[in-house]
């Protein structure tokens, strides 16, 4: 059952809860199993012990089942109250119930019966306790932190916590929303140059031409336009990180002078004579497979083997469908965050679905599905429905539900199709070649990438 859980038994009589007790502790690994005889000693041992679920017979002398729960509730709120029972006392278990019993269950009690009602209540507590976990880390702010249970993704935090305090370059491979800019967040989180700047650059986003000043800088007079000195973004990041992403499309001069960088730690602004040194540690990222793209003859090897030293590389989602619920629930808390929405639970049917799907566009793409099912699902909580009305691909959403959401959301959803349908298509006619897909299209390279990146399209696919 995962993380233990205590149970505490209530009944007047002893040998009744002892039978339930052994019952439980036969099936159910992981939990802990406590007894009292009526509610004021049950209620003397919660004063001491932290209790996650009561079972409570109804008909007791002194203190019956409902005051005791009322009890509970009010001392104890997060406490999951089951009530047990007799045949002719059901009317005032259902009523239990309305007032906030998690459930009940009729003597004699059938055992598949008292297994499946305390795990439904285990597994709605462990729930309860991520979605706290995740509020916190939410709360917490900007702090980036790589989210998963996984085999694959503990690896990766193993690596990044080891390789984050020397000052060896970091290549971090993996395809398109599997998280390369959270990693390169980490690696300087967790090294000795926390305090000092972390810079990012989206490499193919600044035109070839300006990439040079702006990584290195320039002097006045360099080239038309340049009426006074600029730093560029490594004299920025001194004694930091700087993150090159998508290391892979930067062109042969930045290679080499990028290479320049690695071997001699000085830089050169544009139209200076003078280097200047500096202590900057290279976080590169690159949705591109690099060593092919070295046999290609595409990339120098020479960089690819200095940027090489310490690689990590980030598995696709679909490797690991096993964090799929715990970052949909993540995501859903930061949603409801954003939307300033105070509740919202998805439907454990939902999460299973989601476990079974590809995922292309990794974890940006969970995250974008989760805020469309939030928007789609009102302010109820997301089901099988809420999934349907997102994913029938061209119908008005009023013929798929028989319900309008917002103007804006829908509106939202159709250009977005349009979009997706649009981009991957001029990506598939022209081999991923952005700058060819911006001829066409009339589009800046920035926009090809930004739209790509907002829609969990991984232009790589198409190279
Ligand atoms: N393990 C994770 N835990 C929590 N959030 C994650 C995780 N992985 C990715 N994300 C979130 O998913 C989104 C995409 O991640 P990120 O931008 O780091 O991917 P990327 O690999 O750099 O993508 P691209 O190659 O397209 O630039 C971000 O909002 C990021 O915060």
């Amino acid at each position: 059952m995962g993380k233990s859980m205590r149970v505490l038994l209530v009944d007047d009589q002893l040998d009744f809860i002892k039978g339930l007790a052994r019952l439980l502790l036969a099936e159910l690994e992981d939990l802990e199993v406590l007894t009292a005889v009526g509610g004021k000693d049950a209620l003397h041992l919660l004063d001491t012990t932290e209790v996650h679920i009561l079972l409570t017979d109804l008909q007791m002398p002194e203190m019956n089942g409902l005051q005791l729960m009322e009890e509970v509730h009010r001392r104890y709120p997060a406490t999951k109250v089951i009530i047990l029972t007799g045949f002719g006392t059901i009317e005032k278990a259902v009523q239990a119930v309305r007032h906030g019993a998690f459930d009940f269950l009729t003597k004699p009690v059938a055992s598949e019966q008292l297994y499946r009602t305390v795990r439904k209540a285990a597994d709605f507590i462990r729930l309860e306790l991520e979605n706290q976990r995740l509020r916190q880390i939410v709360a917490g702010g900007d702090k980036p932190i790589l989210l998963g249970e996984s085999a694959a993704i503990r690896q990766v935090r193993q690596s990044i916590e080891a390789v984050a305090g020397s000052d060896y370059p970091v290549l971090i491979q993996g395809e398109s929303g599997t998280g390369k800019e959270l990693a390169a967040q980490m690696v300087h989180r967790y090294s000795n140059r926390i305090k000092k700047p972390y810079v990012a650059v989206n490499c193919p986003a600044i035109p070839d031409a300006l990439l040079e000043s702006e990584l290195f800088g320039h002097c006045r007079g360099a080239f038309t336009g340049a009426d006074r000195d600029k730093d560029g973004l490594f004299f920025t990041a001194n004694n930091g990180t700087l993150h090159l992403d998508e290391i892979g499309d930067i062109s042969a001069t930045m290679q080499t002078k990028i290479l320049r960088f690695l071997q001699e730690g000085e830089i050169r602004p544009v139209g200076s004579t003078k280097t200047i040194a500096t202590d900057v540690r290279i976080v590169a990222s690159t949705n591109r497979i690099l060593d092919t793209l070295v046999e290609q003859g595409n990339f120098r090897a020479d960089l690819f083997y200095r940027l090489n030293v310490i690689a990590i590389h980030m598995p696709p989602l679909r490797e690991r469908s096993e964090d799929i619920p715990l970052l949909a629930h993540f995501f859903l808390e930061k949603t409801l965050v954003e939307m300033k929405i105070a509740e919202m639970t998805i439907e454990p049917e939902v999460l299973s679905y989601l476990c079974t799907k590809d995922w292309p566009g990794n974890v940006r793409e969970l995250q974008n599905t989760i805020r469309r099912l939030v928007v789609f699902s009102g302010h109820e909580n997301i089901t099988m429905a809420s999934v349907q009305r997102i994913e029938t691909p061209g119908q008005p959403m009023s013929a798929v539900t028989g319900e309008l959401g917002p103007y804006k959301s829908m509106k939202n959803l159709v250009s977005d199709k349009f979009s997706r349908s649009y981009i991957e298509q001029l990506l598939a006619a022209t081999s991923g070649n952005v700058s060819e897909a911006s001829r066409i299209s009339g589009l800046s390279r920035v926009a090809i990438q930004k739209l790509g990146q907002r829609l969990g399209i991984d232009l790589s696919r198409f190279r």
